[in-house]
């Protein structure tokens, strides 16, 4: 099939983004622990280009009773991002390049005082087997990163344009059952790895936006790990 024009961006920035995801956050990376709850750790680095608030986060999360298939699939597929992402005002799928790379056109809820934002991007979800470590299991990963489309121009409207670049890599480990038992959710536990840049668009002041950041994002991951949680529980397990 022949593959489409974003083909070779996308197979770039999803390589870089699991590339990325991989580092850890020790050393001289400066990442600083931000917010901490249970098993999950977030990070940040604090930067700015120009002048706008641009700093990364990195948030590590370990969660039972979830394949990292099930979670990736719920964090990409459209039809279950309304009972997960609670910042957002409106969702639409406005290309269907394939079954596992979308486009998205969403607003998201106003931020009191910041100007109300939307965001384009493609959404790609991809298997990957772990080169360096056969015998370990599958990574699955989710990149959204922001794009533009002649037909969805940003700052044309009441919303400002935000650019992101966003990853979901997870991992599942299994404890293996007793001698000829079926793998039951209690043995399953995917580690995950979020990683997201947004640059804001227009203008929004930082200390305004740090603390946002500060407040949303903790609130997001468990809102959605718990989603996910929910979802799968009585569900066939998805390897
Ligand atoms: O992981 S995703 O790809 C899931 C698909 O939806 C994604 C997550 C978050 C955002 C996002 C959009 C707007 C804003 C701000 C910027 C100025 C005023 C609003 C923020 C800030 C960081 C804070 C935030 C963090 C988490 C959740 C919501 N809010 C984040 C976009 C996409």
């Amino acid at each position: 099939a022949v593959k489409h024009r974003l083909w070779p961006e996308i197979e770039k920035v999803t390589m870089e983004q699991l590339h990325y995801a991989r580092l850890g956050v020790g050393g001289a990376g400066g990442w600083q622990l931000f917010a901490e709850d249970g098993d999950m750790r977030m990070y940040r680095r604090e930067e700015e280009a120009d002048g706008l608030v641009v700093d990364p986060l990195k948030a590590c999360h370990v969660v039972k009773g979830v394949t990292g298939h099930e979670v990736c699939n719920i964090f990409f597929s459209p039809e279950y991002r309304s009972g997960w992402e609670a910042t957002l005002e409106d969702m639409t799928v406005v290309e269907n390049i394939s079954n596992d790379t979308l486009i998205f056109l969403q607003t998201h809820k106003r931020i009191w005082p910041a100007t109300q934002r939307d965001s384009l991007f493609w959404s790609h979800i991809r298997r990957v087997s772990d080169d360096q470590d056969p015998d370990a299991h599958d990574l699955w990963i989710v990149c959204n990163h922001s794009t533009e489309l002649p037909d969805y121009p940003a700052n044309t409207g009441k919303c400002v344009r935000l650019y992101l670049s966003v990853s979901l890599v997870c991992q599942t480990f299994i404890d293996p059952p007793k001698e000829g038992e079926r793998i039951k959710r209690e043995d399953i536990t995917c580690k995950i790895t979020y990683c997201s840049v947004v640059n804001p668009g227009g203008w929004a002041p930082a200390s305004v936006l740090r603390a946002v950041y500060k407040r949303e994002y903790p609130k997001f991951l468990k809102r959605f790990t718990s989603f996910c949680i929910d979802q799968c529980k009585d569900k066939p397990i998805v390897f």
